[in-house]
């Protein structure tokens, strides 16, 4: 017997791959899934009541904006005036359960606090869609609600559950009567004889109780309505390739004869100084500069074990291959010794392939057990190219510089902190004598690295060329909140930019931030095209303590949202930061990226078991608490190396949910004249050996070689509940670590 089959109704949530999940896990069902603009539909009824018919029922998702504007709710407006033999049952979630009761008469109003990621009890009649229920826990994502005119002064009135004059047909089914500021609020309800339901919370959050029992009791009723009418549902030709969404996911490349790393270990009985490292590679190299993917270190200990064990530091050869992509003219470059040997117009989605492809190519199947990179790709994706991934367009004068950059690195040194173990690695063939050499440097220096006494080179004060007033970030953050107001976000990280001149060397400055500010994820490289761009040089110094995404070779995929901040001021301790990162406000926020990086994981083309193994923590950082949950998944082995990856950006820390319609917004509040470039998009590397990590990119500066001028992106996620004062602080705290650095302050 066939599946029975469920339409997923998507108004472009960033939380709609988690509802369709639920319903998988949930029922014996097939789910399939339509934007609500499917071009197929919007204009001809015939074609969409015939393809509906295909189905046993339906689910209209949530999502950004009004329900009674078409173009939020598209196709789910029509849902509801279906002719009575074209009508099938349907579950409205928040966006879609307005657009039900707005079509029977209910008035859509803005609530007077709006409710992102706020977990409440609610109060239901333990009947229909809500029977068994005894405490039913519900995580709420709107600004909008439906009025019913009910009349009721009583909570527990029993006129609670009756239709209200003026809207007869609705039954109310649950509410929340529990918020003071708004009053009782309606969260569930039915038609009285159609086959229509609504919820207006977020069943599938991990904040929810009850999601999988909510959707079975859902789907029986929906079945016991069928039946009643005898609905038969069409069984659907085979498909059309065109018919059904694209699967995200590239091409896998042929297998090819796996490559072999030559490595050798080097151990040291003292703590290894990165930065003595790095100059002694420097003095013995061939004048190319390392690049360093640092795991900092405080008191001779990584200052985050898990994500921070292990420092890369990467020995390009001159002339190594670099993969350069932009999103203003779609160029893919492939660069080698010198002189451009690929160059064709691309979509984003080749680029991913070509990484892939590069990587196949040299793939790996045995290197140091244990050590996370053994080479391979190193290099970063910025945020606008992130959007060219969810169909945001930058404002195209933003663009210009490379947006995607990676470069081969086949030689390196991976320092492991915790086993004070240096290896040195080449994927290269017939590489003895650079082995042999290495080895011999390092033995000799290992066990006298002069710790903490890194070289600062002559440097001199920089000075701040442009920043946003506090007026001017103020008047940012009220755009936002009078967007949040009116529904078209649940939250929007807001950044700016700092842009600070200072002629040092960057290295220089690098060695003053890793001291300052010694983070998970340092980072410290110079990239520089012999051609594309006309010679383009960039410099980044980073501080991050963001992992965006990581996966082992064994296919683990891991994120670790941060979202949550406290300052470490004078007299904070652990304690209180916890205390504060308690809060409703700040919990809200961690939970709405929470269930948008579940969203993307599983969008992920066969990842399975999307689990958070760890719900808002507080990690300490150099002069920062932060909140910090972790997400993760199982990659099947044939997913290609950068499937996880090419879903989930630019990361929803730094975008705010639902992630397009948010972008799309920030793109105008932020209005800053520059792309927010590197910062906000990843950097990391691609292992041959099938792993990865990528951190976000915050706390760093970044200068293009034609500039001499340092960026400084900062920002934060402002939801209903931030307040200007503390929002503009917060950014402030939160660039202050590189300001200081390059102004030479520290
Ligand atoms: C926007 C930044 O940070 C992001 C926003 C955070 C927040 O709102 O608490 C925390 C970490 C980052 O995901 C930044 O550092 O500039
Ligand atoms: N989660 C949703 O679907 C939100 C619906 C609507 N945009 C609101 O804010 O009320």
């Amino acid at each position: 017997m066939p599946k029975s089959r469920i339409l997923y109704l998507d108004a472009y949530d960033s939380f709609s791959n988690n509802i369709t999940t639920l319903l998988k896990d949930s029922l014996p069902v097939t789910v399939e899934t339509i934007e609500i603009d499917d071009a197929r539909f919007v204009l001809n009824d015939d074609a969409f009541q015939h393809y509906l018919n295909t189905f046993d029922a339906i689910v209209a998702g949530p999502g950004p904006g009004h329900p009674a504007d078409p173009k939020d709710v598209g196709l789910i407006g029509k849902l509801w005036s279906l002719p009575e033999d074209c009508t099938l049952p349907v579950l409205g979630i928040c966006l879609g359960f307005q657009s039900f009761a707005l079509a029977f008469g209910a008035k859509i109003e803005r609530l007077k606090e709006p409710r992102h990621g706020l977990v409440r009890r609610l109060t239901h009649c333990d009947r229909d869609i809500f029977t068994g229920f005894e405490e039913l826990h519900a995580t709420h994502y709107h600004s909008l609600h439906v009025r019913l005119e009910h009349d009721v002064e009583q909570h527990c009135d029993a006129r609670l559950w009756e239709p209200s004059r003026t809207c007869k047909q609705l039954v109310p089914l649950a509410w929340d009567v529990s918020d003071d500021a708004n009053g009782a609020i309606l969260v569930g309800a039915r038609h009285c004889h159609k086959p229509f339901w609504g919820v207006q919370y977020h069943p599938e959050s991990i904040c929810s109780s009850g999601g999988a029992e909510l959707i079975q009791n859902w789907w029986s009723e929906a079945c016991r309505w069928n039946a009643g009418r005898k609905r038969r549902t069409i069984v659907p030709a085979a498909l059309k390739p065109s018919d059904t969404r694209p699967e995200k996911t590239m091409k896998r490349a042929a297998q090819r004869e796996p490559c072999t790393v030559h490595w050798r270990k080097v151990s040291c009985h003292e703590t290894v100084d990165v930065a003595s490292l790095v100059n002694i590679l420097r003095d013995h190299g061939e004048g190319n500069e390392p690049i360093l993917l640092e795991s900092g270190v405080r008191g001779g200990n990584p200052v985050n074990p898990e994500t921070g064990r292990f420092t890369i530091i990467g020995l390009p050869e001159i002339g190594a291959r670099q993969i350069l992509w932009s999103v203003k003219d779609q160029l893919l470059v492939i660069e080698e010794g010198g002189k451009v040997i690929y160059s064709r117009q691309t979509t984003i989605a080749e680029v991913f392939t070509a990484l892939d492809e590069a990587i196949d190519k040299r793939k790996a199947r045995k290197g140091p057990a244990g050590v996370p990179f053994w080479g391979g790709l190193v290099g970063f994706i910025s945020y606008e190219a992130g959007l060219e991934t969810i169909d945001v367009l930058p404002a195209k004068e933003k663009c210009g510089r490379p947006d995607i950059w990676f470069v081969l690195v086949e030689r390196s040194i991976v320092v492991d902190h915790i086993a004070q173990m240096v290896y040195v690695q080449t994927t290269r063939d017939n590489d003895q004598a650079w082995l042999n050499d290495t080895e011999r440097i390092l033995q000799a220096t290992a066990d006298h690295l002069p710790t903490g006494r890194a070289m600062l080179n002559s440097d001199s004060a920089g000075d701040v060329v442009a920043g946003p007033t506090q007026t001017e970030y103020r008047t940012k953050v009220r755009a936002c909140q009078e967007q949040l107001r009116a529904g078209e976000s649940y939250e929007l990280c807001l950044t700016d930019q700092t842009l600070v001149r200072n002629p040092t060397h960057p290295w220089t400055l690098y060695q003053r931030l890793r001291r300052a500010n010694p983070a998970p994820f340092g980072a410290c490289l110079h990239f520089a095209t012999s051609h594309t761009h006309g010679g383009m040089k960039l410099d980044v110094i980073g501080s991050s303590p963001e992992r965006f995404i990581s996966w082992s070779r064994s296919g683990k995929c891991q994120f670790r949202p941060i979202k949550g901040t406290v300052k470490k001021t004078p007299g904070m301790t652990k304690e209180k930061a916890e205390a504060l990162l308690s809060s409703e406000k700040e919990r809200a926020e961690n939970l709405m990226i929470v269930d948008l990086i579940r969203h993307d994981l599983n969008g992920v083309a066969g990842l399975q078991n999307v689990r958070v193994p760890q719900l808002m923590q507080v990690e300490e950082y150099s002069t920062l608490y932060q909140l910090v949950s972790v997400i993760e998944g199982n990659l099947h082995p044939s997913t290609p190396l950068t499937a996880a990856l090419a879903v989930s950006l630019p990361p929803g820390s730094m975008t705010g949910a639902p992630k397009k319609r948010s972008c799309e917004l920030l793109r105008s509040i932020e209005g800053v004249g520059e792309a927010r470039g590197l910062y906000s998009g990843v950097l990391g590397y691609l292992d041959v050996g099938g792993g990865g990590d990528f951190a976000v990119v915050i706390r760093s500066a970044f200068r293009w070689g034609d500039e001499g001028i340092w960026r400084v992106g900062a920002g934060g996620a402002i939801t209903a509940l931030s307040e200007e004062v503390a929002e503009w602080e917060e950014m402030l705290g939160k660039r202050q670590s590189l300001v200081d650095v390059l102004l030479g302050s520290p």
